[in-house]
């Protein structure tokens, strides 16, 4: 059982990344040093930001992490063309597609996203792998949502049978997949969205609160259920402070348990980023891959 109310995903990571680096450490052995891909388009600060705190972590674990960063303006066919040659290069073994992309080629995304191969996609977001992992077939699965899966069996002693999970937020890289595996958990999930009539009414019935809106501090105390979970995924950067979609200092006397941000569900993501690389690049080299 986790011993205090607040969620500590800086210290879960770190869990995660013991357990990694003897991985690295055998992978060393045969030779093979990971090598991570990001591809960047277009110029967003934030973005910079979340790369950069990738390609540290990788660095420090012994994995290779290079970044491709296009124009804004890049013509699709261009990109496309660079996103394959990056696929078909054999000593790459995970590329990223960092998300959001410029408005003008948002609709693309998935075009884009699919030129990546399957054994290389490190997010899951090829249709392939969310197919993938809908039939519980899949090698890798969202950075994110495992991340969160990963805190809430350690909260709730892998029991989360029955309870009812409330996801605010629909999209491929967070809410949805997020969705499915708690249903893969017996949760009663409810996915709520920006056409959703009464937020509240569906929010103070549950058991496990997600907020991955990214709108600060959405989440008010009135909003929740005494002893609710509350999982804070998102992150606005508000003159050069974070904020989540979730007022801490408001819930925090009314929650069994509360994920902050900073320190949360951020360096879960990093760790399973880093987690689906190794998971790849063993598939490659036809290793076993570890399950756990
Ligand atoms: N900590 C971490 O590791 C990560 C954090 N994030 C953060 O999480 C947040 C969400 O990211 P992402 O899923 O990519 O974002 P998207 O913008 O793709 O999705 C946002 C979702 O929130 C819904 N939404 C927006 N406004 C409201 C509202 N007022 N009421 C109810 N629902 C609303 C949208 O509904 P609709 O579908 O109807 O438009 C949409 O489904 C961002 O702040 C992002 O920075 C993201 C990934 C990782
Ligand atoms: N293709 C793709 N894959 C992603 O995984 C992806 C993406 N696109 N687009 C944007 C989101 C966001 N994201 C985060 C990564 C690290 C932190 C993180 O480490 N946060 C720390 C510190 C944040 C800071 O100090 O800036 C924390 O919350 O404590 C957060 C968020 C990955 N994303």
């Amino acid at each position: 059982m986790h011993s205090s109310k607040i969620i500590n995903g800086t210290r879960y990571a770190e869990e995660i990344f013991t357990l990694l680096k003897e991985e690295i450490y055998t992978l060393k052995k045969l030779n093979i040093v990971p090598c991570i891909t990001a591809i960047m388009v277009g110029n967003n600060p934030s973005s910079d930001a979340y790369v950069k705190i990738k390609k540290t972590k990788a660095k420090d674990l012994g994995i290779e992490f290079r970044v491709l960063k296009f124009e804004e303006n890049i013509q699709l066919d261009e990109l496309s063309k660079s996103i394959a040659e990056v696929n078909k290069d054999s000593k790459i073994n995970g590329i990223i597609l960092q998300m959001p992309l410029p408005r003008h080629m948002s609709k693309d995304s998935h075009v884009l996203l699919d030129i990546i191969s399957p054994y290389k996609d490190i997010d899951a977001l090829t249709t392939y792998n969310i197919g993938a992992l809908i039939s519980d077939t899949h090698h890798v699965s969202p950075c994110t949502p495992q991340g969160i899966m990963y805190v809430l069996k350690k909260v709730f002693c892998d029991n989360m049978q029955g309870m009812n999970a409330v996801v605010i937020g629909r999209s491929k890289i967070v809410g949805l997949p997020l969705s499915h595996m708690l249903l893969r958990e017996n949760c009663t999930v409810s996915i709520l969205h920006s056409s959703t009539k009464d937020i509240t009414q569906h929010t103070k019935n549950a058991d496990i609160l997600i907020a991955a809106i990214g709108k600060k501090h959405f989440i008010k105390s009135h909003m929740i259920k005494e002893g609710a979970c509350v999982i804070d995924v998102g992150i606005t950067r508000y003159n050069s402070k974070l904020y989540g979609d979730v007022d801490f200092d408001d819930l925090y006397p009314k929650v069994s348990f509360i994920s902050p941000v900073p320190g949360g569900v951020g360096p879960m993501t990093v760790a399973f980023l880093i987690k689906n690389a190794i998971t790849l690049t063993k598939l490659q080299y036809n290793l076993p891959i570890n399950h756990n």
